[in-house]
């Protein structure tokens, strides 16, 4: 594989929109650092490092209160590196784990304990090498109470997906909204699918996150400041207030020739969510609910 990538903005401005107070970064991730949790062998980049001192930095920066870290795909199944950025954030992060689906009870109990509160599916051929639905089912049968699954897809096998997804027994979270193009607007037939997805159960969540891959120039979009974006996400934030959590997606993986800017991705929040209340419901009540119910 060729030279680490810096996928992340180096001094990111700080927003205009000030967060409430006890925000969750729901959707980050931590990178190594290397020389302790080395990459996957399988990884399909290699990052620089970007650890808890840098993601904890980025969250006080920011405005917000708590993460959840989601395992990035160029660590595999271990998720040693995510459960040391848990560990070192004194109860302000939880974290969503990869797993080999044949893991043991007793493993997802210590799982449990240092933090991790859902498994993710990664069906992106990009960034994985195979996603056997079979076996996702059978873990997915066996997880701690209280549990729920994140997935990860592009929208054009959303309907692929269906029945594996509908046999799922936990509540779903979609990342990046399975990735519609937002550039077809509000009605166009990616948001129409994804929608009529959502009516199918009331348990699956989305995040209403990453303006910068949907709304990127190279995907067809305009870029910065994310207009298409804004415009396809709001009316789907208003219509599902109940099951939306957002994050930066911070160190923004892969993202090499549009890096955002992690201030003007936080200033997108009033945009998809416009009043205080969607904007608590978004970044308060709705990730605790997921991640912290004993605190609520
Ligand atoms: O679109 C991506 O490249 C991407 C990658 C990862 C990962 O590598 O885990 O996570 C994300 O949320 C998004």
């Amino acid at each position: 594989m060729s030279d680490r990538i810096v996928s992340w903005h180096g001094a990111p401005s700080k927003p205009g929109y000030t967060p409430p107070a006890g925000a969750v970064d729901a959707h980050c991730h931590v990178f190594g650092p290397m020389a302790q949790f080395p990459f996957s062998a399988k990884a399909k980049y290699l990052p620089e490092d970007a650890g808890p001192d840098k993601l904890f930095a980025l969250r006080d920066h920011l405005g917000f209160t708590r993460n959840v870290i989601v395992q990035a795909s160029c660590h595999g199944t271990d998720n040693a590196a995510t459960l040391d950025a848990i560990a070192k954030s004194q109860g302000k992060a939880r974290g969503v784990a990869v797993v080999d689906p044949a893991i043991s009870e007793a493993d997802l109990a210590a799982l449990h304990e240092g933090g991790i509160r859902g498994i993710r599916f990664n069906f992106l051929k990009r960034l994985v090498d195979d996603a056997p639905k079979d076996k996702f089912l059978e873990v997915a049968r066996r997880l701690p109470k209280g549990w729920h699954v994140v997935i990860y897809f592009e929208a054009d096998i959303l309907e692929e997906l269906r029945p594996f997804m509908d046999a799922i027994p936990v509540p779903l979270v979609v990342d990046h909204m399975g990735r519609p193009d937002v550039t077809q607007g509000p009605d166009g037939a990616d948001m129409k699918a994804f929608r009529a997805f959502l009516e199918s159960r009331d348990d699956i969540w989305f995040k209403p996150t990453c303006p910068d891959r949907l709304d990127a120039i190279k995907e067809g979009g305009k870029g910065d400041p994310w207009d298409a974006f804004a415009d396809a996400v709001a009316p789907l934030v208003a219509d599902y207030q109940d099951r939306v959590i957002w994050g930066t997606d911070w160190p923004h993986p892969n993202m090499q020739d549009e890096i955002p800017d992690d201030g003007h991705i936080v200033d997108m929040i009033p945009r998809i969510a416009p009043t205080e209340e969607l904007q608590r419901k978004l970044l308060v009540t709705n990730p605790m609910r997921l991640y912290w119910p004993e605190e609520l």
